[in-house]
């Protein structure tokens, strides 16, 4: 059996990660061993393998027993350990969900329902590195899987609603213990309906703006709030996280840098799960229906579900609400733009958990299972 190891299982993406392999029966195919960075010699968690405690994720003699590394621990981490294994001579699969080898010429960006070819063509040219893509990249190509493949994008803008969780699981908490904050602050008059409402809002701003709000890992208030500004800067204005599209949508689908041009505003939203994208998008062609466009989208693959231009259809299935836990990739509001026959905008929501993050990962390791004789 082929000798896998985690770390970063108990973060955001990693217990995502779990779930998913424990619900597809994926530990039973490999031989499972989890490590920590803060809690070697602990308990590790128990999904019938036969190494039952934690090891230490920095012990380069225990990771290099391994055939595969699967890491959601972070950029910080891989960057640290991934030299000290491969100096040490390590030759096995690393697996790894953070950004921080992503654009390196020996790795490649994971998507395979998008780029499963490419993923072939690395393995059998033995490159060893598979990394998980940006997860507003992922969520964005598989929306438009359709669009793709008939070669009809000249360029997208992509504004983003990015959720809490997409920070990690200090953040979900933070979110969380925020909008208790501001409950507090007018639990005793809220069901008053003699309370007037500006009172209400006025108790709810001063709570947002005052010292004790809690925003250590936000920086900022998110509940009642939202924060334009996901990850550093770059030099020309641009975020990471908005620099992140077009140079990995390029790579994931194989092509030169600015190919496909994506360009936009990437935005933090008080959601706990799923992230949301407006897409502007301009075609190659202006001679197709919204039908047809619609057709081609939801035809693509078995996960994106196209959801009618109407209100109840939307409110129903067009929400980070509907679709958190699901491998469901929603597309919706399709419509042509007044700019001219060759603009469309669509809305799409999927769970960055999921497709944006473990998904990819975990199918990896199937793949790699595969080959394994
Ligand atoms: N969140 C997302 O949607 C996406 C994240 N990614 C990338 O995946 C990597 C991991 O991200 P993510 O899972 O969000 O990060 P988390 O912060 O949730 O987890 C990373 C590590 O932080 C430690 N940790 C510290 N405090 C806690 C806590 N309260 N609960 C759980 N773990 C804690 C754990 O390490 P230990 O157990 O060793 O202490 C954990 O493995 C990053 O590189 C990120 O960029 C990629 C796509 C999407
Ligand atoms: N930055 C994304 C999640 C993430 O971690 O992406 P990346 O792996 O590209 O840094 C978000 O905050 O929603």
């Amino acid at each position: 059996m082929m000798k896998v190891g985690f770390v970063g299982w108990r973060g955001m993406v990693g217990s995502v990660l779990m779930d998913r392999m424990q619900k597809e029966n994926d530990f039973a195919k490999i031989d499972a061993t989890f490590f920590s960075t803060s809690a070697a010699g602990g308990l590790a968690p128990d999904y019938k393998q036969t190494q039952k405690t934690l090891k230490d994720a920095y012990a380069i003699d225990e990771l290099t027993r391994l055939d595969c590394i699967v890491t959601t621990q972070g950029s910080d981490y891989t960057h640290d350990v991934l030299p000290k294994l491969r100096a040490a001579g390590w030759n096995g699969y690393w697996i790894d969900a953070a950004s921080a080898l992503r654009m390196n010429k020996d790795a490649l960006i994971i998507l395979d329902p998008i780029n499963g070819d490419n993923i072939n063509n690395a393995l059998d040219n033995g490159i060893k590195n598979y990394i998980g893509g940006n997860c507003t990249v992922s969520l964005m190509l598989l929306a438009l899987d359709g669009l793709f493949k008939a070669d009809l994008i000249e360029w997208i803008s992509s504004m983003t609603y990015q959720a809490a969780s997409g920070a990690g699981a200090n953040n979900i908490r933070e979110l969380l213990l925020q909008s208790g904050k501001l409950y507090d602050s007018v639990s005793d008059i809220i069901n008053d309906k003699s309370a007037t409402i500006l009172d209400i809002a006025s108790r709810v701003n001063q709570i947002i703006n005052s010292a004790g709000f809690p925003k250590e890992y936000f920086g900022a208030p998110l509940a009642g709030s939202v924060i334009p500004w996901i990850d550093s800067a770059m030099e020309n204005g641009q975020t990471k996280e908005e620099w992140k599209g077009a140079v990995e949508t390029n790579k994931i689908l194989g092509l030169t840098p600015d190919t496909v041009k994506v360009e936009g505003l990437c935005v933090r939203v008080g959601v706990l799960r799923s992230h949301s994208q407006a897409l502007t998008i301009k075609l190659k062609r202006k001679d197709l229906s919204v039908e047809q466009i619609s057709e081609m989208i939801a035809s693509a693959n078995p996960w994106v579900k196209v959801i009618a231009n109407n209100k109840p259809d939307t409110l129903a299935g067009l929400t980070p609400a509907a679709i958190s836990g699901t491998l469901d990739i929603a597309v919706g509001r399709i419509k042509k733009l007044k700019f001219g026959d060759d603009y469309i905008a669509l809305f799409t929501v999927g769970d960055q958990l999921l497709w944006g993050a473990a998904e990819p990962l975990r199918r990896m390791v199937n793949i790699l299972v595969s080959r394994y004789a």
